[in-house]
């Protein structure tokens, strides 16, 4: 069986092989509700055979959303509306995940096809930002958002924690808090957009300190037999590569001792002044040295398509799990063709049995 089609256990959540659906925006939800296009678009990328569905950035509160059409879990209605999506995740025989997330400075913006900026000041779709201190992103993103005070922090810490509870009183089986990006946790994180000199700002003890306490706050909500994850931007390809590393990994092993189960290893995206190496699983390697230095499991994403080049990343230990984006745009059922492309004995039944059962005999070429 090719190492890609392995299962993988975590906790008390088996995943059937080693797939997942990374989240991936949709940018349509109204006033952070799911509807039809959710349901049908996360049920069908779970029916195409994948171990885990991440369900995409979903804010923790109204002024956490990127672009006004992201989903929320701020109230009970939008947690209502994602409830019947874990479970066509879960009847489909993958794991439901969700990522909760603030989006900060990069708030209150047009959706990548329309503008991909910040919404104009006068436009009342518009809403004040929020992040760590007083500093623009720049580019695209120049609004200059409001430093938060401590009164923001906690309360915003506290949305994380009421969030994490709506999933998982959802029927959400892993959770994976949104820690890169250039969004808040990132932030607090990157001394690109930290200048504050209290307790949270400074020294990498400091900048860490929102996202150890969400952490901590979280893990103590999450139950333990379902997996706590994180996304974290761990490398900026600005210039600094080794220290902005070298600090990541240290934080990530503070996760692992506050509790944390699983790191998707990411990218800071703090700075447009970004050189980022586009290439195939460009960052497979830097994964991998997380993996290794820290004693989490990992994953990655980022220009992985192809199934040899998947399963080798799992057979080398690389990562645990590939997490794939556009691959799954192009092709829902990914996982089936993966499987016929690596040899997989009986390729048919990585899709549901009402496919697999007519594709079991029919040779296509
Ligand atoms: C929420 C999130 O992490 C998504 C939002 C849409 C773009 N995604 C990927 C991306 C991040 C930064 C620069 C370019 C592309 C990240």
């Amino acid at each position: 069986m090719p190492d890609l089609f392995t299962p993988y256990t975590l906790k008390g959540r088996t995943l059937r092989n080693r797939i997942a659906v990374s989240p991936m925006c949709q940018y349509l939800a109204v006033d952070g509700v799911a509807g039809d296009w959710h349901n049908v678009h996360y049920a069908s990328l779970a029916r195409g055979g994948s171990g885990l569905v991440v369900v995409e950035a979903t804010a923790v509160s109204p002024e956490g959303r990127i672009t006004p059409g992201c989903l929320g879990l701020w109230n009970d209605a939008q947690a209502e509306a994602l409830r019947p999506i874990a479970r066509a995740i879960r009847d489909a025989g993958a794991v439901p995940g969700i990522q909760i997330a603030h989006a900060g400075r990069k708030a209150s913006a047009n959706r990548p096809w329309e503008g991909d900026d910040h919404i104009a000041a006068d436009d009342p779709r518009g809403w004040e930002t929020i992040s760590p201190s007083a500093i623009p992103f720049g580019a695209n993103l120049p609004k200059v958002p409001r430093a938060m005070t401590p009164e923001d922090i906690t309360r915003v810490r506290q949305d994380f924690v009421a969030s994490a509870i709506r999933a998982r009183d959802a029927g959400f089986g892993w959770l994976m808090l949104h820690f890169a990006h250039g969004y808040l946790g990132q932030s607090f994180l990157s001394p690109y957009s930290n200048q504050r000199t209290d307790l949270y700002g400074g020294s990498l003890e400091n900048r860490a300190r929102f996202l150890l306490e969400t952490l901590s706050e979280v893990r103590a909500v999450w139950p333990e037999d379902r997996p706590l994850s994180a996304r974290l931007g761990m490398i900026e390809f600005d210039g600094h590569d080794e220290e902005t590393l070298e600090d990541a990994i240290t934080l990530a092993r503070h996760f692992r001792t506050l509790g944390l189960d699983f790191l998707d290893v990411s990218i800071g995206f703090s700075t447009p002044e970004a050189k980022i190496p586009w290439g195939p699983a460009f960052m497979a390697p830097i994964a991998a040295r997380v993996r290794r230095e820290s004693g989490l499991p990992v994953a990655t994403s980022w220009y992985i398509s192809k199934p040899e080049q998947a399963s080798s990343l799992i057979a080398d230990e690389s990562l645990d799990l590939v997490m794939l984006g556009r691959p799954f745009l192009e092709n829902p059922h990914w996982p089936y063709a993966a499987a016929r492309a690596l040899g997989c004995p009986d390729a048919a039944h990585v899709l549901p049995e009402p496919y697999a059962h007519w594709l079991a005999r029919y040779r296509s070429e």
